[in-house]
């Protein structure tokens, strides 16, 4: 009953939280005070990052099986075709399934620091697509999530073409779709409209990130290629140098953002929490009460 497609079936919003693996000692403290807090709001599944904007990927698995273990939440373990070829990706999955993980974020990953372009390792794979087929072929229970851009992927010349390319994903077996970050719900709502007339039939999660700081949101939205409102970011350089005022616009921001898309029939909403508990918690409580 923990993978994606039994997750979907319930009445209540999808509500889910993403982590990522810390490098350093303090940053494994703030992140098991984060899934302390977060876990109690019962989110459908935590899921952990893979190399991500530069982190380590040998940490993924040991912190999915400590969620699974420590709040008897199902995780989610992020996975990336990044430097590994085939065998190597096939050993791993079944690593992971071996690990109890019942649920994977399929993902091409991100060109290493430094590289310009993601470049498939000798023997290895270029698309998230071949992944999911992967994943389907080798665990065919497995549960899969894919990403969606509903402002493109930066790499993608063409908004059709990129749309097409999801829709290999959902083809390939891919369960449910959950988005990049984003501020604006019309982008949202207009890339909904096109998913669904593509063929698209899986559900598609938006994803929210809560502004906590200015410096980290801008740097960020550079590497997920979303675009920023003005007016957002005009308040937000109101208040510069006062991070508790940052943080305050923030969680009102977020929460509107979520409560207009959760009124517009979304299936749940993915938070890229990024072992910060403070301004979720509050969203949280907010929307529960709502
Ligand atoms: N490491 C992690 O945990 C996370 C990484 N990401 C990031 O998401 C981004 C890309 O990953 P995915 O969306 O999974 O990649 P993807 O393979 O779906 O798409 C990557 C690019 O290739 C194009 N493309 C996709 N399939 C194609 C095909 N069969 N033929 C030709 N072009 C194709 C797409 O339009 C896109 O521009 C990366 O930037 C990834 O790192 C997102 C969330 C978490
Ligand atoms: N292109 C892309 N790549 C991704 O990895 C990605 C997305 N988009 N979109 C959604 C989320 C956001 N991701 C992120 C974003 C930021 C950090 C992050 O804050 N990293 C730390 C690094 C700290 C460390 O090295 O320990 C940071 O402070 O920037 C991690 C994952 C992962 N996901």
């Amino acid at each position: 009953m923990n993978r994606l497609p039994d997750l979907l079936k319930s009445d209540s919003p999808l509500i889910s939280i993403e982590i990522f693996p810390p490098k350093t000692e303090k940053g494994d403290e703030l992140l098991y005070e984060t899934l302390d807090t977060l876990s109690k709001f019962e989110p459908k599944f935590i899921s952990c990052t893979y190399g991500a904007g530069g982190t380590t990927q040998t940490r993924t698995l040991e912190l999915c099986q400590h969620i699974q273990k420590t709040y008897e939440i199902p995780a989610t373990a992020h996975f990336t075709c990044v430097g590994s070829s085939r065998d190597e990706l096939i050993a791993w999955l079944d690593k992971a399934a071996a690990a109890g993980i019942q649920n994977i974020m399929a993902l091409r990953g991100d060109a290493p620091k430094g590289e310009t372009s993601f470049k498939a390792v000798e023997g290895g794979l270029s698309y998230a697509n071949e992944l999911v087929s992967l994943i389907r072929e080798r665990h065919p229970n497995m549960g899969i999530g894919v990403a969606a851009y509903p402002e493109k992927h930066a790499e993608c010349l063409d908004a059709d073409l990129d749309l097409a390319n999801l829709k290999r994903k959902i083809d390939a077996g891919a369960d449910a779709a959950f988005t990049q970050l984003f501020f604006d719900n019309d982008l949202f709502f207009a890339f909904r409209d096109r998913y669904e007339k593509a063929g698209c039939a899986i559900p598609l999660i938006p994803g929210i990130m809560p502004i906590t700081e200015f410096s980290r949101i801008k740097r960020i939205t550079e590497m997920c290629g979303t675009a920023f409102p003005a007016e957002l970011s005009a308040r937000l350089e109101n208040v510069q140098d006062d991070s508790e005022a940052q943080l305050e616009i923030g969680i009102e921001f977020a929460i509107a953002q979520c409560q207009e898309l959760l009124e517009n029939n979304v299936p749940g909403v993915h938070f890229y929490a990024l072992n910060k508990s403070q301004a979720c918690q509050r969203i949280l409580e907010a929307l529960k009460t709502a």
